[in-house]
């Protein structure tokens, strides 16, 4: 034994010696020499028995929970090979951290119980404690490698045979090391590709399961029909082709470092033609433009939402770093908004089409200017909004007009109606969730709403809605900035401007006990109130202005001063919206140069009846002598006598007849 102890030391004697005149076996060997060198510094004997310094079953679990994806990853990955190919072969996978210490074992080992081999959770595999072997040396190495029967340094190891391969993730950080074990009687050399294929199978699928959703990936080999194997090259691009991670495959076959290269530095494509590309067509693309490759594209599972932003067109200059709504801002720095009257000027070309400038939400109410004003300003500071107003009174346009005027107007505004998803999915819809992490949950998993809305703003329309678990939750969120999808333990930091808004009066939601006080002071950092359309006043031009506006969309008619005066009576139960409703139907109705009464719908005087009816007492006269009198008196305007006598249109036209036609 001694004897073979010095081969392994002097010249590296070992099952592979009929590769001994290949470069391969020689610097396996010079491996395992430097090993054992370490193994003797370390003080090891080959008679010393192995010390596993195994982890209490706590810890073990904790360092099981913390590498979850990872063995999830992995059990995903290596299963079907183990049930394949290696099931019959007793053999035994095993999962170590970058520690060495065991996180799970798959497989039977025919070669004796886990007292014997020492394969079991917990136990640590390192050099220093066990001597030369596949984990512990592959760790240190940082290189996968195969450590036959008598590399062992231990004698007490030398029953079996080792293939170890280390992962890394997608920042090229060891995070593992996967190793077959077994008694030696399987073909070793079969044993050792398959580690490595299975570590780099684990590897591509971390990076999947890193970027799939959101970026596009780029799968390359130099044969068409390999284009699917472990063994091909991955990049992961953005939107613009940057290269943002690759595997340790593409590296090596383009031998370059890739990180942050364009792709069209890589490949002669740009990534225009990569984004369009149909998905199941290989492209035959030249690298370094010589050598020929067929490149797959995987777009992202989910579709990236873009809002138009035409600041990317050529012309646009960006006011250095500032909002577009800065600069009038900063004039202001130094004065009490309440009190100001400078007008908010803004870049209006840097908006899109749909949304409302912010100088355009308002014409002249003080109270409306002032909050405009001030949700402005705190849009770049961390405090978070909260809106009341009633429905319709344009909570979501303003919060829409407040993200196109912020520095996070580039990222995503993400706008979600927590009345509007089943309470059982605001959790998952919000959080998101791992893959399978309940029954019905998409297989692929779910990025959630909230990490979609990071560097961006994240909008909760009716937060009052929101169920107590979820409020608990989404506390835990705004607390700590990081988000756990369900089902997983990762955490994932998240830069978002919360709004929130609500119809309700969340104080008493909290006293009723339906609303977190915790959370209510969370996301009320600055509460605006939005007044209701009824109590604005600057009415009449609002109204004008949105007349204007229809006008542009569409040529229609004219609004009469009178018509004007009806308008602003209004008490506009439905706000903003219904407002906006009004004067569409009543202009698609008029083929008239000028806007009448009757063009409107009849739901408008029903409103204004019903707010007059407390107003007169009417009963005395009957209608069909107080409606032609009053019409009479009206000069015939239906909609005025319909208000003071306190019926609808359709009573007037109903009582008006008779008296039309005797006339
Ligand atoms: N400033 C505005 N200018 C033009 N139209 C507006 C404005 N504010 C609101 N509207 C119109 O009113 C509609 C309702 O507005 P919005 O959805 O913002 O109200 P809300 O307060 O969020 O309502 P809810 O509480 O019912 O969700 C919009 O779709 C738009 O047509």
């Amino acid at each position: 034994m001694e004897k073979e102890e010095k081969n392994n030391k002097n010249q590296h004697s070992n099952e592979n010696s009929s590769e001994d005149k290949t470069g391969k076996a020689t610097a396996h060997k010079e491996l395992i020499q430097a090993s054992w060198y370490r193994c003797e510094k370390f003080g090891l004997d080959h008679s010393s028995q192995p010390d596993f310094a195994t982890l209490p079953k706590g810890i073990l679990g904790d360092l099981v929970d913390q590498h979850r994806s990872l063995l999830e990853t992995t059990e995903n990955e290596v299963l079907p090979y183990y049930e394949n190919i290696l099931s019959n072969s007793s053999c035994m996978i095993v999962l170590a951290d970058r520690q060495g210490h065991v996180l799970n074992t798959w497989g039977q080992p025919r070669f004796g119980s886990a007292a014997q081999h020492g394969l079991v959770g917990g136990n640590q595999w390192t050099e220093m404690r066990v001597g030369t072997n596949a984990i512990g040396t592959a760790l240190i190495t940082g290189e996968a490698i195969q450590v036959g029967r008598d590399e062992h340094f231990l004698r007490a190891n030398r029953f079996m045979v080792g293939s170890a391969s280390p992962i890394y993730n997608s920042n090229n950080d060891l995070v593992g090391v996967l190793d077959i074990s077994s008694d030696a009687y399987l073909p070793q050399d079969h044993t050792f590709g398959m580690v490595k294929l299975m570590s780099l199978s684990v590897e591509n699928r971390l990076i999947f399961s890193a970027f799939q959703q959101d970026h596009f990936i780029l799968s390359f080999n130099t044969n068409v029909v390999s284009l699917d194997s472990h063994w091909s090259g991955i990049l992961v691009l953005d939107e613009d082709g940057v290269i943002v991670s690759a595997n340790r495959r593409a590296e090596v076959v383009l031998a370059r470092d890739l990180g942050l290269l364009n792709i069209n530095q890589v490949f002669d494509c740009e990534m225009r033609e990569i984004k369009h590309h149909p998905i199941n067509l290989p492209m035959k693309l030249l690298a370094m433009g010589r050598y020929q490759f067929y490149v797959k594209v995987i777009p992202p599972t989910q579709q990236i939402m873009r809002v138009p932003d035409f600041r990317r067109r050529t012309g646009y200059v960006m006011p250095s770093k500032q909002s577009p709504l800065a600069s009038s801002m900063n004039a202001l720095k130094n004065k009490d908004i309440a009190k100001s009257n400078t007008p908010i000027t803004v870049n209006k070309k840097a908006i899109p089409e749909n949304v409302i400038a912010l100088d355009e939400l308002q014409h002249g109410d003080e109270r409306v200017e002032r909050l405009v004003k001030q949700a402005h300003k705190i849009m770049e500071k961390d405090i978070p909004i909260l809106i009341h107003g009633e429905t319709g009174a344009g909570k979501e346009i303003f919060v829409r007009s407040l993200h196109y005027h912020s520095s996070r107007a580039s990222e995503m505004l993400v706008a979600v109606n927590c009345a509007a998803i089943p309470s059982e999915l605001v959790e998952s819809e919000l959080f998101g969730y791992e893959k399978g992490a309940f029954t019905g949950a998409q297989t692929k998993g779910s990025i959630g709403l909230i990490r979609r809305a990071h560097r961006g703003t994240l909008f909760l329309d009716e937060i009052g809605e929101m169920p107590m678990p979820v409020q608990s939750r989404l506390l835990r969120v705004l607390q700590e900035r990081v988000v756990t999808p369900l089902g997983s333990t990762e955490m994932y930091p998240v830069d978002i401007k919360l709004i929130s808004a609500t119809n309700r009066i969340l104080k008493e939601e909290v006293s009723a006990g339906r609303f977190r006080q915790d959370l209510y002071y969370r996301i009320s950092g600055l509460n605006i109130e939005l007044p209701s359309l009824r109590d604005r006043k600057d009415k009449a031009k609002l109204i004008q202005f949105l007349h204007n506006r229809l006008r542009e969309e569409e040529p229609g008619p004219e609004l009469s001063k009178e018509m004007l005066d009806l308008l602003v009576k209004h008490p506009w139960p439905g706000n903003m919206r219904q407002l906006v409703h009004v004067l569409k139907v009543g202009m698609a109705m008029a083929d008239e140069e000028v806007l009448e009464d009757w063009h409107l719908p009849d739901d408008f005087f029903d409103d204004m009846n019903s707010d007059l009816d407390t107003l007169d007492d009417k009963s005395d006269e009957p209608l069909e002598r107080l409606i032609p009198r009053l019409l009479n008196e009206f000069k015939g305007n239906i909609s005025q006598t319909a208000k003071i006598a306190g019926v609808s249109r359709n009573t007037v036209y109903k009582y008006a007849k008779p008296k039309h036609e005797s006339e």
